[in-house]
C-alpha cells in the first residue's frame, strides 16, 4: 500500500525542498505570533510605547501575509506531488482493467474503471490532505518550539511534556481509531449500497413478496453501521483525550507556572505570548493532525487497497443486495428478482415438481389443470391444492385515510376460470389483480387461492403481467426461461401460441441479446408473455399486459392463454378481451357485477353503457 505513496514522495526531491521552503514561510505567524505578542505589550503598550507596541503588531500582520503567500504556494507545492500520484494510480487502474478483460476475453468493464477512478480521486484527495496535515504539524511544533524557546525556554518544560504526552497519546490510538473508522466507512457504504439496490429494485421486491426479506437484509447492514459507529465514538474519546492533553493541559499548565515565570523575570506580555504559542498554533496543529490522519489517512488506506487489490473485499463500492438476489422467489410479476442471475428458472420449476427431483432443462412443463399435483412451495411460502381463489369482505385502500379502491368484495374464481375484468379507468381493476397475486394484502377480508391467503402463496402457482412488461438485459433466451427451464421444442411452441416467433427471428434467434431499451413496448409484451406462457403458473393474470399489441395480436395472445389451460384473468384494456372471456367482472367502484356478455348487457347499465361506446365496425374502441 505505502509504494505509490513512497514512489511520489521521491520521485522528485526538489519537489520537496520546494514543498519545505514554502512550509516555513506558511508557518511563520506560527513562529512569530508569541513573540510579537509579547514585545508588544513588555516593550510597547506595558512600557508606555505604543509605536513600539504597534511595530510588533506590523510584525505580526507582514508574518501572516507571508503566511498567506506561503500558503498558497504550498497548495501548488502538494499538487505538483499528488497529480503524478494520481496518474500512477490511474495508470495501474486501467491496466488492471484490460488484464483482467483479456483475461476473461471481453472488453474491460466501463462501470468498474468508473469506480476505480472514483478511488483513485479520493485517494489523491486524500494523500494531499495527508500531507498538508502531517507537514503543517511539524513545520508549526518546530515554529513553536524556537518562538518558545526565544521567548522564554523555561517555559518548554512546561508545555513539551503534556504535548508530547498528548501526540503520544493519539499516536497510540491511531491503529484502533484507524481500523474503527475504516470498519465505520465500510458499513456505511454498504449501508448505502444495500438501500440504493432495494430502492432499485423495490418492483421487484413487492412482486416477489419479498419485503420481509430485504427489510431485515437491509436493516442488519444498519445495525451494523450502528454498531460501527458506536466502536468508533469509544476510540474518539481516547482522541479527545489526547487533545485534551496536548493542547489544552499546556495552558493550564502556563497560567498555574505565571509566578514561577515572572520570578524567572519573564513579564506579563511573555506569559501572554506563550499563550498565544499554544492556544494559536500548538493546539490547532494537534487538533488538525488528529483529524487529517485520523479521516484522511484512513481512507487513503481503503482506498489504496481498493485500488491496488481489488480481490481484497474492503467493502464493496456499489454492492447488490446481499442474500437476497440468489434466493428471492421466482417473480409473481412475471419479471426476474434484481439480478438476472439462475434464481429463476431454480424455483420456477421446483414450483411444480412433485417430488424432490432436481429441476431438468429438458423436463417439460407438466399441463396445469385440476389433476395437477400440489404444488411444492418455494422457501417459506405456502403450497396450494389448487388455484381456487376465493375473495370474501375484502376491501382495500392504499392508506390509512386514503377512500377503500374495493370493499366488501367477494368474489369466487373457480380453477380453469377466464374472466375478464372491465370497468372505467381508476376504479380498481389492477388492485383486485395485485390482491389476487398476493402483491397487495387487504386492509379487510380473505383473498386465498387454493385455500392459502395469496400473499403467502408459492409465487410459482401464479404469474401476474403489468402493462409495462419487463425485459432484462440477457439473451431473448434467457429472458424466455426465466421462469422455468424449458426445451427448444417447449419455446418454439410457446413463442408460436403467443405470437413470438416473427420477433424472435428478426432478432437473430434465441440467442440474441435484448434489453429494454431495445425493444418496443410491444415486443417486450410479447417476449412477457410467453416467459409467462412457458411457466409453470396455473393462475395467469395479465393486466393490461397486451395494451401495446395491435387487436389482432392481443387476440392470439389471449386465446393462446386461453388454450394453455389453468385460470386466467384477463384484465381487460379492450372490451374484445371480455366478448372472448367466460365470465366478465364489472367494476363500478361501489358494487361488481358478474356474468357473460349477452346477460350483463342487459343486467348491466355500466357494462352496456362500456359497449355502447364501442363501435365494433371501427377498430378503436373505447379504452377501459
Ligand atoms: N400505489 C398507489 N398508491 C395510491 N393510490 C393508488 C396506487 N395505485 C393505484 N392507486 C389509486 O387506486 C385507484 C385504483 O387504481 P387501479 O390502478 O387499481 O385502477 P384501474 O381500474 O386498474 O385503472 P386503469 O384502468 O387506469 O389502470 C385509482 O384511484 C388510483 O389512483
Amino acid at each position: 500500500m505505502n509504494r505509490p505513496v513512497r514512489r511520489a514522495l521521491r520521485r522528485d526531491p526538489r519537489l520537496l525542498v520546494r514543498l519545505a521552503a514554502w512550509s516555513v514561510a506558511e508557518t511563520a505567524p506560527a513562529l512569530v505570533v508569541g513573540l510579537a505578542v509579547a514585545r508588544a505589550i513588555d516593550d510597547g503598550f506595558a512600557a508606555g510605547r505604543p509605536g513600539t507596541g504597534f511595530a510588533w503588531l506590523a510584525v505580526l500582520a507582514a508574518a501572516w501575509l507571508v503566511g498567506a503567500a506561503g500558503a498558497r504556494q504550498v497548495v501548488l507545492a502538494v499538487a505538483a506531488i499528488v497529480e503524478p500520484f494520481r496518474e500512477d494510480l490511474l495508470g495501474h487502474v486501467v491496466e488492471s482493467a484490460l488484464d483482467r478483460a483479456s483475461a476473461a476475453g471481453h472488453g474491460p468493464g466501463a462501470a468498474a474503471v468508473a469506480r476505480s477512478n472514483l478511488q483513485v480521486e479520493l485517494a489523491r484527495d486524500a494523500f494531499a490532505s495527508v500531507i498538508t496535515v502531517v507537514r503543517s504539524f511539524a513545520f508549526t511544533v518546530v515554529s513553536v518550539v524556537l518562538g518558545l524557546g526565544a521567548l522564554v525556554p523555561e517555559v518548554l518544560v512546561l508545555v513539551l511534556p503534556p504535548f508530547a504526552a498528548g501526540v503520544g497519546l493519539f499516536l497510540l490510538s491511531l491503529p484502533a481509531m484507524a481500523r474503527r473508522q475504516r470498519e465505520f466507512l465500510l458499513a456505511d457504504e454498504r449501508t448505502a449500497g444495500s438501500l440504493a439496490a432495494a430502492v432499485g429494485a423495490l418492483r421487484d421486491i413487492t412482486a416477489c413478496a419479498a419485503e420481509d426479506r430485504v427489510a431485515a437484509s437491509v436493516g442488519a447492514r444498519v445495525a451494523g453501521q450502528a454498531a460501527a459507529g458506536r466502536s468508533l465514538a469509544r476510540v474518539t474519546a481516547l482522541r479527545t483525550l489526547s487533545l485534551a492533553v496536548g493542547g489544552r493541559l499546556p495552558v493550564l499548565l502556563i497560567l498555574a507556572g505565571t509566578p514561577w515565570l515572572l520570578s524567572r523575570g519573564a513579564g506579563a506580555g511573555v506569559v501572554l505570548g506563550a499563550l498565544a504559542y499554544v492556544t494559536q498554533s500548538l493546539a490547532p496543529a494537534l487538533g488538525n493532525l488528529v483529524q487529517g490522519l485520523g479521516i484522511s489517512g484512513v481512507r487513503l488506506r481503503v482506498s489504496l487497497d481498493r485500488i491496488l487489490r481489488p480481490d481484497v473485499p474492503t467493502g464493496p463500492a456499489s454492492p447488490a443486495l446481499p442474500a437476497a438476489s440468489p434466493a428471492l422467489p421466482a417473480a409473481a410479476s412475471g419479471r426476474p428478482a434484481l439480478s438476472t442471475g439462475p434464481l429463476v428458472s431454480a424455483s420456477g420449476s421446483q414450483a411444480l415438481s412433485a417430488g424432490p427431483q432436481p429441476p431438468s432443462p429438458e423436463r417439460p412443463v407438466p399441463s396445469p389443470g385440476p389433476a395437477a399435483p400440489p404444488y411444492g412451495p418455494a422457501a417459506g411460502r405456502v403450497a396450494a391444492r389448487n388455484v381456487h381463489a376465493e375473495l370474501r369482505e375484502v376491501a382495500f385502500a392504499y392508506g390509512p385515510h386514503a377512500e377503500p379502491v374495493i370493499s366488501g368484495l367477494d368474489l369466487s374464481i373457480p380453477e380453469g376460470d377466464h374472466l375478464a375484468v372491465v370497468g372505467p379507468s381508476g376504479i380498481g381493476k389492477s388492485t383486485l389483480g395485485a390482491l389476487l397475486a398476493g402483491v397487495l394484502r387487504p386492509g379487510a377480508g380473505r383473498v386465498e387461492v387454493g385455500g392459502v391467503p395469496a400473499d403467502l402463496l408459492d409465487p410459482a402457482c401464479r404469474v401476474l403481467i403489468p402493462q409495462e412488461a419487463y425485459v432484462f438485459r440477457g439473451t431473448l433466451w434467457d429472458n424466455l426461461t426465466y421462469l422455468a427451464p424449458a426445451s427448444r421444442e417447449e419455446v418454439d411452441a410457446a413463442a408460436r401460441e403467443v405470437g413470438l416467433t416473427a420477433l424472435a427471428e428478426r432478432l437473430g434467434g434465441y440467442d440474441a441479446e435484448v434489453s429494454s431499451g431495445a425493444l418496443s413496448p410491444a415486443e417486450r409484451q410479447l417476449v412477457a408473455l410467453t416467459r409467462a406462457h412457458l411457466s409453470p403458473a396455473c393462475l395467469v393474470i395479465l393486466d393490461e399486459a397486451t395494451c401495446h399489441l395491435d387487436p389482432a395480436a392481443e387476440a392470439r395472445a389471449e386465446e393462446a392463454f386461453a388454450r394453455r389451460g389453468g385460470t386466467l384473468v384477463v384484465i381487460a384494456h379492450r372490451l374484445t378481451s371480455a366478448t372472448r372471456a367466460r365470465r366478465i367482472l364489472v367494476m363500478d367502484g361501489t358494487s361488481v357485477r358478474l356474468g357473460g356478455h349477452a346477460e350483463l348487457l342487459a343486467a348491466s347499465p355500466l357494462y352496456a353503457d362500456l359497449v355502447g361506446h364501442w363501435n365494433p365496425a371501427t377498430p378503436q374502441e373505447p379504452v377501459l
